[in-house]
């Protein structure tokens, strides 16, 4: 399966539309793994681009309460990456979709670097996420995935100095996360107003595909974040979706028509330019 620079082919095929990249965030397994499969199948089909997968961790530090209550729910029904793994691997029979596994480094370390980076391409995975890996440490990481052309994406936030960001854009893949505030994943109720001068500083030392992602939780967050990039990253507002329909019926539908409320928001904004 030749699954190379397929997180930059879609950024491309998104703008050629005239449209800004949608991505969204779900802790794999949560609330089971079967469900997981259908949220990424409906995701897709309402709107998402791109599909970043937690792989869930008993010491989540960089997330907020939202994700780390989906974390449990999936480690409590017994996810492990292996099962991911199985999981990708049978998505890719019903989706091309570029996925993207948000992992900390503990998880990699745990398994072997080489031998997940290798299970990532075999299975079908594009990308990954490390929250937890300092640019310092990543270069082990980012070479042996490059070698099967699994892509590791790198963050900067508003505080890393500018310096910094040159370095990290030089050697990031795929597209450069965005960090939009300082501080943990979770719902804000307003986006930082140094946001759009952030991001006009970022914009200046890379042509890498710009993503936002944090406290983006409402389809006009989205439209506001959109204007300012070229994709946009939801993560706890999906989730905080799951949380309240974990007893209900119709979960997969309710985050369904979420994800079309906030690929509605992306072109709004758009239009609104
Ligand atoms: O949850 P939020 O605030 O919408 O942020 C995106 C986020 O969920 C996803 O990208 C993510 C989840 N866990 C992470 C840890 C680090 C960086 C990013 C992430």
């Amino acid at each position: 399966m030749d699954r190379k620079n397929a997180i930059q082919n879609r950024f491309r095929d998104v703008r050629q539309t005239g449209k800004k990249a949608l991505i969204t965030y779900i802790s794999a397994g949560d609330p089971d793994l079967d469900t997981t499969r259908k949220l990424v199948l409906t995701m897709e089909k309402n709107g998402t681009d791109i599909i970043e997968l937690g792989v869930p961790f008993s010491d989540p530090v960089a997330d907020g309460p939202v994700i780390q209550a989906a974390s449990l729910r999936a480690l409590q029904k017994g996810i492990t990456i292996e099962k991911i793994f199985n999981l990708v691997r049978s998505l890719r029979q019903e989706t091309a979709i570029p996925l993207i596994l948000m992992v900390y480094f503990n998880s990699i370390l745990q398994y072997g670097i080489e031998r997940f980076t290798k299970a990532c391409a075999g299975a079908g995975v594009d990308g990954l996420i490390v929250p937890d890996l300092p640019l310092e440490e990543s270069e082990e990481l980012r070479q042996t995935a490059a070698a099967c052309n699994v892509d590791v994406i790198m963050l900067v936030a508003p505080t890393t100095p500018l310096e910094r960001v040159k370095q990290i854009a030089r050697v990031g893949k795929g597209f450069l996360y965005c960090v939009s505030v300082t501080g943990v994943t979770g719902m804000q109720k307003e986006l930082d107003g140094g946001l759009a001068g952030f991001l006009t500083m970022v914009r200046s030392q890379t042509d890498l595909p710009l993503a936002v992602g944090f406290g983006i939780s409402t389809p006009a967050q989205a439209a506001t974040a959109a204007k300012l990039a070229d994709g946009v990253i939801v993560g706890s507002a999906v989730i905080k979706v799951i949380e309240n329909h974990l007893a209900a019926d119709g979960l997969v539908e309710q985050v369904g028509a979420f994800v079309s409320r906030l690929k509605q928001g992306l072109a709004d904004g758009i239009t609104a330019q």
